[in-house]
């Protein structure tokens, strides 16, 4: 088992006065964990500390063997574009270039060579190579959601994280792209982490990491 993210003793804060701490998180490879907490409990903050665009307060995190904290800025920058997968709950694509330029990108922005055909077979799993030539505009929110994902795992990220990725989904919408999120997380052997008030996607089986302050 290869260990992904261990995070120990991290406390964040934005402001002074109100604190947020996180029990440990330990995620192996192939480890899928969903976030659940009260609104304005930490969610996403958690979620923005374990990607490297905020910093502890104190505590560490390790993601993949670096710890983020060491890593200036720039290298962070780099660090992520190649190690973690983001999924947010509105797409942030290029608006004005097709999705599969929009992959590309993603490859270009981290400093990597462009897989063709493993951003082909993404799209092609994820039941949207059909619309790879179309702007973000043109496809539905499923079909936008189903293109993140591919941009999200085209540099084949040990890490993938999820912020309320079904949120503005339709139930048969939703529980589809968290299968999809799911099953294209694992074959890639990444961890993933799922930062959620949606109670459709979580199953009784699955690991469930809850945040309370
Ligand atoms: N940039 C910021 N500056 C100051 N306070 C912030 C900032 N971002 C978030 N907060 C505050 O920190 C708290 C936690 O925010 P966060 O977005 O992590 O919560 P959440 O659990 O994801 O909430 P929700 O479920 O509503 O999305 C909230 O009270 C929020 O107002």
């Amino acid at each position: 088992m290869t260990l992904v993210v261990e995070t120990r003793a991290l406390k964040f804060t934005y402001q002074k006065d109100v604190v947020f701490s996180y029990s440990d998180i330990t995620l192996n490879q192939g480890d899928v964990l969903f976030v659940l907490g009260r609104s304005g409990s930490g969610k996403s903050t958690l979620l923005n500390l374990l990607a490297g665009f905020l910093t502890p307060l104190s505590g560490e995190i390790v993601i993949n063997g670096t710890l983020l904290q060491q890593l200036s800025p720039s290298k962070r920058d780099v660090f992520r574009g190649r190690n973690i997968g983001i999924v947010f709950q509105k797409n942030v694509f290029l608006r004005s270039v097709s999705i599969w330029e929009n992959l590309k990108w993603a490859a270009y922005a981290a400093d990597v060579s462009f897989d063709a055909a493993h951003a082909e077979f993404l799209l092609e799993k994820l039941g949207i190579s059909e619309k790879k030539h179309k702007k973000p505009h043109q496809l539905s929110q499923g079909e936008q959601q189903r293109g993140s994902i591919a941009r999200a795992l085209v540099n084949r990220p040990k890490l993938v994280l999820a912020d309320e990725p079904t949120s503005a989904l339709d139930d048969e919408n939703a529980l589809e792209v968290i299968d999809l999120l799911k099953s294209t997380a694992l074959q890639q052997n990444a961890s993933l982490v799922v930062v959620t008030h949606d109670r459709r996607i979580v199953n009784s089986d699955d690991a469930v990491y809850h945040v309370s302050q």
